[in-house]
């Protein structure tokens, strides 16, 4: 059976990154993908402004939604508090298969759990099930028309509380227009826009910051 793209670009991380340093994780992605074989993690200008929100939020309850190869996780989890948690959820079962390892060789596995299934039937099950109250940061990099009914199953679970943060990628390419014309619209959410290119290229992209206001 032929190898995946995601396959080579875990085997390119074993062979090439240190164990158990997610910088070196992160830059090896960035190099296999920038210099073999193009992919769709945040990736390094965009994962410079993922990380400086991360930062100012100092977030303790994380939730990505589309692990894929696990990038953007051990890009938001090398930069968390001791005690922090980031769910990431991600349906298609060899991805998951592969961020699992990806964030094991980093060494975040205490910091990072991977939820296998679809977002819109894992979502309302976050607070029985795992044992979530509110969310301080949510990362959007999963199918672009998810993004907007995603956000509205958020609200109604009640996972969002006055100050949490949505971080959404691709705002302009692939695009999330429905997202977009939905968040900027609603009162209760104060949104910056931080443009940047798509991962890897010269194509210009955007990412979205919406602030739950409560
Ligand atoms: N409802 C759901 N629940 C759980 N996991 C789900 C899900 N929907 C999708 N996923 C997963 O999220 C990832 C999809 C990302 C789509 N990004 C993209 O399509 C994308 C495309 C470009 N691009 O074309 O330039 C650039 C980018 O940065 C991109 O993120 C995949 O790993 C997929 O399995
Ligand atoms: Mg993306």
């Amino acid at each position: 059976m032929a190898q995946s793209k995601e396959q080579r670009i875990l085997n390119f991380v074993l062979q090439n990154a240190v164990r158990g340093d997610p910088q070196s994780v992160v830059d090896t992605i960035d190099k296999y993908c920038s210099q073999k074989e193009w992919a769709m993690n945040v990736g390094d200008e965009k994962g410079l402004i993922l990380d400086k929100i991360v930062e100012e939020t100092k977030p303790s309850v994380l939730l990505e939604l589309g692990t894929y190869c696990g990038y953007s996780a051990v890009r938001i989890a090398r930069l968390l508090q001791p005690n922090a948690c980031l769910l990431t959820i991600e349906f298609n079962p060899d991805y998951a298969a592969i961020a699992k390892q990806m964030i094991e060789f980093a060494g975040l596995q205490e910091k990072v759990k991977i939820l296998e299934g679809p977002s819109e039937a894992i979502i309302p099950q976050l607070k029985k099930k795992h044992e979530v109250d509110t969310l301080d940061f949510v990362f959007l990099d999963h199918w672009k028309e998810r993004y907007k009914p995603d956000t509205i199953l958020l609200l109604e679970c009640g996972l969002l509380r006055k100050g949490s943060v949505i971080l959404a990628d691709n705002v302009i390419v692939p695009g999330a227009p429905e997202f977009i014309q939905y968040i900027r619209n609603n009162k209760s959410f104060e949104c910056t826009n931080y443009l940047a290119h798509v991962e890897y290229m010269k194509i210009k992209d955007a990412m979205e910051k919406a602030v739950f206001l409560g």
